[in-house]
């Protein structure tokens, strides 16, 4: 049996292990799953809502208590990680809410009179594969949408977090979930397949890699059944010539730092019209030096130090080979030590095509910054990515953005702000950022049955 091991990233101590289940273990939990479905799939909207209501409350009583787990787990800092469980109550109360309108049956009358109903009927038990970065609200926003429609939950988190998987357990059995509903399954990656192959899973999301990505879907689609991916991006920031220099650039900062820059959804690419250029590089290298280094779970850290020590000497890597290929280092860059999550914030300029900076995602605190000579320029880079996940897009003529955000390949525009996802609105990418969209009415609507009922 392996052991899953919860290191401090800051301190690099073990906090906890834990065995993974046994193959007896695992056949209960799915097997309890399956069954507790069998009468949760009947249960009203309105019970569902009151114990969904109750994992709010649980979250925001317990909000310290968690978010230090996420903190010293992860090495969030903690002032984020309290945002995370925040948020995690809103999107717990935002499905509570309206879950029921939702999927509430359409009516329809065809061109020949006759009617017919879609009804928007559960599927059954639904696994997770989730990562470490968000490591509840990702697990939340699948959560809250999946149980509220009727299905029952199985997570299989990084094997990172296993405080917080076993934590997000603890929060719906506080709750007064029946038994069943939502279960953690520690366990390493190598008995996804197997879970997925089961008769009695009926769908898996995953948000995590390209790679991972492909390995859950090709097994779901060898048993016909449904997958949401979502996946990396290398979302641009596009900053036009007249833009808000300052509202831009330290937005720039927040959108590349936060999590310290572990994130889907980050900007990783810098895209400045020429004009502006020179200005914007200066304020935005500005705010990322005024940032401040600290240990997590300090109140006035801005930053400590990424996930795991691979993650840093990966990104490292990126920056080496970006550099041979002849980008140049304009902030930070220095060689982490070996064996430490610490990584310095740096910022590469006059990158060139073909090289990591420029084609792959850089999952952490480093920024490429690239020069364009023209709208459309910007808008030919922007869209010359694998990934389609997020963009924001800076003018002060809404209109003329509007249009451009048309001609942006991604699953989101925003306009002058940062990307962030929102209960209230679809959250998905395209390409190789993935498909399906979590969050929303989409969201809820990724894990049933809609069923037509044609009345002859
Ligand atoms: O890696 C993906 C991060 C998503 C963060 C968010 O939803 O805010």
């Amino acid at each position: 049996m392996t052991k899953i091991k919860s290191i401090n990233p800051f301190s690099g101590k073990l906090l906890k292990e834990f065995e993974t289940l046994s193959d007896r273990e695992l056949e209960a939990k799915i097997s309890l799953s399956h069954e507790a479905y069998s009468s949760w799939k009947s249960s009203t909207f309105e019970q569902r809502g009151h114990l969904m209501r109750k994992a709010a409350k649980v979250l925001r009583d317990k909000k310290d208590y968690f978010a230090t787990i996420i903190s010293q787990e992860m090495g969030k800092v903690i002032t984020e990680s309290r945002a995370e469980i925040e948020k995690c109550a809103w999107v717990c109360d935002y499905y509570a809410e309206n879950a029921s309108e939702f999927l509430q049956p359409e009516s329809l009358t065809l061109p020949d009179g006759a009617k017919a109903k879609i009804v928007h009927q559960p599927i059954g038990a639904v696994l997770a594969v989730m990562p470490w970065n968000f490591p509840f609200w990702q697990v939340f926003r699948f959560a809250a949408p999946t149980l509220m429609a009727g299905n029952t939950g199985l997570l299989k988190h990084a094997s990172n977090v296993p405080q917080c998987a076993l934590a997000i357990e603890e929060v719906f059995t506080l709750a007064g979930f029946p038994d069943g509903i939502f279960q953690t399954l520690l366990i390493g990656s190598e008995a996804t397949n197997e879970i997925i192959s089961d008769p009695r899973i009926q769908a898996v999301t995953l948000t995590g890699s390209e790679k991972a990505g492909a390995a859950v879907a090709s097994t779901a689609g060898q048993h016909i059944k449904k997958s949401l991916l979502e996946l990396g991006g290398s979302d641009p920031f596009i900053i036009l010539d007249d833009a808000d220099l300052e509202k831009a650039s330290e937005t720039a900062a927040k959108a590349r730092m936060i999590n310290f820059g572990q994130s889907c959804i980050a900007a990783k690419r810098f895209i400045v019209m020429d004009k502006v250029y020179d200005e914007f590089l200066e304020k935005f290298s500005e705010h990322i030096k005024s940032l401040k280094f600290g240990n997590p779970m300090e109140e006035d850290s801005d930053y400590g130090s990424m996930a795991r020590p691979d993650l840093a000497e990966e990104l490292y890597e990126q920056i080496q080979d970006s550099v041979k290929a002849g980008a140049k280092i304009h902030l930070g860059g220095n060689k982490p030590e070996k064996g430490s999550a610490f990584f310095e914030p740096t910022i590469l300029v006059d990158i060139p095509e073909g090289c990591p900076a420029y084609e792959e995602e850089l999952f952490g605190p480093v920024a490429s910054v690239f020069r364009v000579n023209s709208i459309e320029e910007a808008l030919q880079l922007a869209n010359d990515s694998e990934f389609g996940l997020g963009a924001s897009l800076w003018s002060s003529d809404i209109e003329k953005a509007e249009k451009l955000a048309n001609q942006i390949e991604t699953g989101a525009v925003f306009i002058n702000a940062m990307v962030a996802s929102h209960p209230h609105l679809p959250f998905g990418g395209i390409k190789k950022s993935g498909y399906g969209r979590e969050l929303s009415r989409n969201g809820i609507l990724e894990f049933v049955n809609s069923k037509t009922v044609y009345l002859g």
